[in-house]
């Protein structure tokens, strides 16, 4: 039993999630990173440090050998499939790869060889080619948390920065489903998971909570849409009910500039964009995003698999280092 690992899921080949965790290796000292292993194939791994001109040796570990041998080479634990791929081209026929990666990292953090999970970035669209049928990490992971128990586990993501946190409560849908994908329920479910991850995880004692309205200034009493009235202020009711700090439904213009944002914790935003948005034009290099309600930790980098600079070496590492730090302090290690 190893607790203090942490796995870091390979992402797409061929994005820049494979050459920002050699990154990460090659700044463990600079930035003092806890050990990890990547889940992916070492002779990969290899080749995409060659191509680079990157030192990086690459070790082929178990889980029990990561502490040891992270000091000097990047641990790899191997997955049963090999794995290829060029820069900036992906394939869904590495899709298997993907999903085996997030697999074995998810089994290994449940049963507690390690402490916490980070994941590189995936393109949907291509696991959607390859057959998979999550919208993203957030599901695919809430699923397998869930498998063998009772009560299914409902994920919340939170884009999480030291300026900023943001909460879509509607996430990967088409802006036209969001009306009516957004509910009361949905809402109250996702403010509560929120209050009590950042009571209990993140050390804050009373979380304040700010929910954005979902049409222009909140609705403006109703002469620019009924939903923020309807749907958004009873469960504004509801969470107070429940003791948590809530304010809203707040126009979401002005909720994010820096003295509003001083007056809450978190933003849950309507949908996708409303909350990502402004946390990647404030923290784009430093924002994590970490998946609330699971019964592990599970961090990722705000960014995605940038194929437009993958293989070039330029890709910034700086999310990734947030991520793993994070996950570093919220599981433990
Ligand atoms: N957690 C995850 O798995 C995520 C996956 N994605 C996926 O990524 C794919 C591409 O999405 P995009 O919208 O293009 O977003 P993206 O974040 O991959 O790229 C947007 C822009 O930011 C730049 N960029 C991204 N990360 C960077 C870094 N570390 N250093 C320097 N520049 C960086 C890219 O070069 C590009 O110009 C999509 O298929 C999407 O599904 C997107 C977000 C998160
Ligand atoms: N836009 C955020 C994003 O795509 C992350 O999704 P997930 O793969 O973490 O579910």
């Amino acid at each position: 039993m190893n607790q203090s690992s942490l796995l870091l899921t390979q992402g797409d080949p061929a994005g820049i999630g494979p050459e920002l965790a050699l990154r990460a290796w090659m700044l463990r000292d600079e930035r003092a990173l806890p050990p990890f292993a990547v889940l992916s194939d070492p002779a990969f791994l290899e080749r995409v440090a060659q191509n680079l001109g990157w030192d990086v040796p690459v070790i082929s570990v178990e889980m029990a050998q990561i502490p040891k041998a992270f000091p000097k080479a990047l641990p790899v634990l191997p997955l049963s499939v090999s794995v290829s791929a060029q820069p900036g081209q992906p394939d869904a026929g590495a899709a298997a790869s993907v999903i085996e990666s997030i697999e074995m990292a998810v089994s290994s953090v449940q049963e507690g060889s390690a402490s916490a999970l980070v994941t590189n970035p995936i393109a949907k669209h291509v696991l959607y080619e390859g057959g998979f049928r999550y919208p993203g990490h957030t599901e695919f992971l809430a699923a397998l948390a869930s498998e063998g128990r009772e009560e299914t586990c409902h994920p919340v993501m939170m884009l999480w920065s030291e300026q900023l946190a943001v909460v879509p409560v509607t996430v990967h849908i088409p802006l036209a489903s969001v009306p009516t994908a957004l509910t009361t329920d949905l809402i109250v479910l996702t403010g509560r998971i929120v209050a009590r991850e950042l009571r209990e995880r993140f050390g804050i004692a009373n979380p304040r909570l700010a929910l954005a309205g979902l049409n222009p200034h909140a609705g403006e009493n109703g002469a620019m849409g009924t939903e923020d009235a309807r749907i958004i202020a009873p469960a504004v009711d509801a969470l107070r009910a429940e003791g948590i700090d809530v304010a809203g439904p707040l126009p979401a213009d002005t909720m994010f500039h820096a003295r509003a944002r001083s007056r809450y914790d978190a933003a849950l935003a309507m949908y996708h964009d409303q909350a990502l948005i402004p946390i990647k034009t404030i923290a784009f290099d430093e924002a994590v995003n970490v998946t609330l309600g699971l019964p592990f930790v599970r961090t990722s980098p705000d960014h995605g698999t940038a194929f437009d600079i993958a293989g070039k070496g330029i890709a910034r590492p700086d999310s990734l280092i947030a991520a793993i730090k994070l996950a570093a302090r919220l599981g433990g290690s």
